[in-house]
């Protein structure tokens, strides 16, 4: 059987341990077997069980406390990634070979990383076990602030060819209002959002540069949001079909039987969710 995965990557705080640890909830409550990895050698505290731990191969603190080496934190992580990269039987010995495995790998949020050191790490990941990517964004931006992480989701997307599904997370801080108001961003039109803040692009040269940005994402035209709001059920089942679908997952499983609690077949998430789409 192939083995899948989802490389959860994105700027640092966005979110990404608390999507693999909701994800893994949602999975477990639907009867799949999901398991997560930390690619962290940063990481202090995440609340998921792990089936592997970069930190048993290398941590950022002992890199940093060696003389020899005398990194800061970032240097310190580069290096982390790169010693990973040379060191990926460590990767494929702690996965081991169960069937239907499907991964939820915890990378690490320094954005420098997907230009360089990571992309290596991750591409030995996806050879090490299949493919699929999720990058998460905050739903609090600024507008300016936004079209850099766009442009950081972008390149991503452009530097590692295998599928991307874009999340904006921490959906559940925002107000009904604030919800409206996101959803223009969710799926963008560059150059309308361009004209409402051309208020503030008073230079000549910064209207030129924001425009060209526009353009380029707009070339691309695959940079579009799904909201992730962890209080919403139905909304992360949405996520989740929308990434299995990226990667064809399910196409050849076998029919499971539902787990029994306390004698009674359990009634899934997965069918109230189509159960409702039936009803409506
Ligand atoms: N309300 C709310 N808070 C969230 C959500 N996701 C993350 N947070 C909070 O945001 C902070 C950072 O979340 P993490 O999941 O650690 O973010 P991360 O991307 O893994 O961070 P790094 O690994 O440091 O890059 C924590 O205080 C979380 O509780 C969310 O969906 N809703
Ligand atoms: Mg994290």
């Amino acid at each position: 059987m192939p083995r899948y995965a989802q490389l959860v990557m994105g700027p640092a705080g966005s979110g990404k341990s608390t999507y693999c640890a909701t994800m893994l909830e949602h999975c477990q409550n639907l009867n799949r077997s999901v398991q997560v990895v930390n690619l962290d050698p940063a990481a202090e505290h995440f609340e998921y069980p792990v089936m592997a731990d970069i930190r048993e191969l290398i941590q950022v603190d002992d890199v940093m406390e060696d003389d020899s080496l005398r990194f800061g934190p970032n240097g310190g992580l580069i290096f982390c990634m790169e010693y990973f990269s040379n060191n990926f039987d460590w990767l494929e010995e702690s996965l081991g070979h169960v069937e239907d495995d499907y991964i939820l790998f915890d990378c690490p949020g320094q954005i420098e990383l997907y230009t360089s050191a990571c992309n290596e790490a991750a591409c030995g990941a996806t050879a090490a076990v299949g493919v699929s990517r999720v990058w998460s964004l905050p739903g609090r931006l600024t507008v300016h602030g936004r079209d850099l992480q766009v442009m950081a989701a972008l390149s991503a997307m452009v530097m590692l060819e295998i599928p991307q599904v874009n999340i904006m997370t921490k959906m559940d801080l925002l107000s009904p209002k604030s919800k409206k108001e996101i959803e223009k961003y969710l799926d963008p039109d560059m150059y309308s959002m361009m004209e409402d803040n051309s208020v503030s692009l008073t230079s000549k040269k910064f209207r030129k540069l924001t425009k060209a940005i526009c353009g380029l994402i707009d070339d691309y035209s695959m940079v579009r949001f799904l909201p992730f709001d962890r209080t919403d059920e139905e909304g992360i089942n949405i996520v989740l079909q929308h990434i299995d679908f990226s990667i064809q997952y399910g196409e050849d499983l076998e029919f499971k039987e539902p787990k029994e609690i306390d004698g009674e077949p359990s009634n899934t998430n997965f069918d109230e969710f189509f159960q409702d789409r039936d009803d409506s």
